[in-house]
């Protein structure tokens, strides 16, 4: 399981289904969603580990400026898969063809979050979702995505 969060400018520039199509698209699974106006209390917590870099203060009012769609996908090296479809955190390194190489031009402005390790993937879904927010289900299409 990642986490994906469509930032502020992914929402307010209409890139929610566009995102979500192409998860679907790949074969994941989607087990939780929802459309959240951070706290600076989460946020901080989110991005904990860059607490020191010089662009922290405008990253936490970037992320701030608007709901964010924050998701949960599932699925066969999902955490990997995910950011290659994101593509470089600065979208002037991104390949055409990534979300980031197809909708944005500024670090500052990357339009999508997705987490980098387990371990990041694991603090940031229990951050951002209580357990009951997260569903099992079964993907119809699975015999035909899986072997
Ligand atoms: N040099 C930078 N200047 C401004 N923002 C940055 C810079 N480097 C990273 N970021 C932001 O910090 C975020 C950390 O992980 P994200 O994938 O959410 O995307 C990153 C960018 O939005």
């Amino acid at each position: 399981r990642t986490l994906v969060a469509v930032k502020p400018d992914g929402v307010q520039r209409r890139l929610v289904g566009e995102i979500m199509r192409r998860f679907e698209n790949r074969g994941f699974k989607l087990v939780a969603l929802k459309l959240v106006q951070a706290s600076e209390d989460l946020l901080r917590k989110h991005y904990w580990d860059l607490r020191s870099k010089p662009f922290f203060r405008g990253l936490m009012s970037y992320m701030s400026e608007g709901p964010m769609v924050v998701m949960v996908w599932e699925g066969l090296d999902v955490i990997k898969t995910a950011r290659n479809m994101l593509g470089e955190n600065n979208p002037a390194d991104s390949l055409p063809g990534t979300i980031r190489g197809d909708f944005c031009v500024e670090v500052g402005r990357n339009v999508i979050h997705g987490s980098d390790s387990v371990e990041s993937a694991e603090k940031e879904i229990s951050l951002w979702f209580g357990q009951n927010e997260l569903h099992c289900w079964v993907h119809n299409s699975r015999p035909w995505i899986y072997n």
